[in-house]
């Protein structure tokens, strides 16, 4: 049985989709709010028809967020003053509607539920239809995963994989392997497509080949997270992707004041994810956020 945890996606997607048709005209139209517009950057002067509300929204030069300095400007003023809907009016209903998108079947339900039990939190199905997307789109041959967990997360990379495409997983927790391999065989997985190894991350990928991935999933120890970029760089191919699950850690990535050690943690993956030479960035507003880098 699914836990009240997991989605029951035709259901939410109907209620969503009615809420979202039947919201007043108001609530559908495009907020730009004063912290988005500040982390987003904008011009002092907005162009000719921007109506005279949105005019009075500030202009001087955004200070830094939470310690994160100003983003180097990829985002233009006309990009936020115009018709782009870049924030809806009810973003939270928008948000839940996106990440039930994609319905999730019977074996990932149960790994769901395993995981559930375990105390671990599986990736969002959001966030795997997104992982999925992207194994898709690389046309991924080999794929390196950081926590293995009950395999919900290697259930969806294995999916966009190519049908003899192998996923290396690595797990400290042997028990929770034990259901992912049962959790791939139900989702028709091959037993040749995944490759457990039990162990520590730190330990375990210094063993795997250079260049060697085309995609390195990391939803391990939240500590670790410099260390796993590292590795990342060498164990992925040119033009091959790493992601890290999790990364606004319940909105306090972002928050101002003290935070502990491991969000000041995130907040330093993040930062050198986007400021990283080797790596085109992208921070995916999916289940708990997802950073993403194209290693160049
Ligand atoms: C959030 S769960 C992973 C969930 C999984 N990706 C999914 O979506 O189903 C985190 C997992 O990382 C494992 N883990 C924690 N620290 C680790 C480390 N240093 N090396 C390898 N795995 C680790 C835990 O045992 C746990 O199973």
């Amino acid at each position: 049985m699914p836990s009240p945890a997991c989605p029951a996606p035709a259901g939410i997607t109907n209620a969503l989709l009615t809420a979202v048709r039947g919201a007043p005209r108001a609530a559908r139209q495009v907020v730009v709010t004063a912290s988005a517009t500040a982390v987003m950057g904008h011009s002092s002067r907005p162009p000719a028809g921007t109506p005279r509300a949105a005019r009075s929204l500030p202009s001087s030069t955004p200070g830094p967020i939470c310690g994160f300095p100003v983003p180097t400007v990829t985002v233009t003023a006309r990009q936020l003053w115009g018709q782009e809907r870049a924030i809806t009016g009810n973003r939270q209903t928008s948000w839940t509607f996106a990440d039930a998108f994609v319905a999730e079947d019977e074996a990932l339900l149960w790994a769901r539920d395993q995981a559930h039990a375990a105390g671990l939190r599986p990736v969002s199905p959001g966030t795997g239809a997104v992982l999925r997307m992207l194994c898709a789109t690389l046309d991924a041959k080999a794929v390196a995963e950081i926590g293995t967990g009950t395999g919900v997360s290697g259930i969806h990379l294995l999916g966009g994989m190519r049908p003899d495409g192998v996923l290396t997983t690595v797990d400290t927790e042997p028990d929770c392997q034990q259901f992912a391999r049962e959790a791939f065989r139900a989702a028709g997985f091959a037993a040749n497509r995944a490759r457990f190894i039990p162990g520590r991350a730190l330990d375990v990928l210094p063993r795997l080949a250079d260049g060697g991935y085309d995609l390195v999933f990391c939803d391990g120890d939240r500590m670790e997270g410099l260390e796993y970029l590292a590795e990342s760089l060498r164990l992925l191919r040119p033009g091959g992707l790493v992601c890290f699950e999790g990364v606004l850690a319940d909105g306090r990535t972002v928050e101002s004041g003290p935070q502990p050690v491991e969000v000041v943690r995130l907040r330093e993956l993040v930062r050198a994810v986007r400021e990283s030479p080797e790596l085109i960035p992208s921070l995916v507003p999916v289940g708990d956020g997802l950073l993403c880098g194209v290693r160049r």
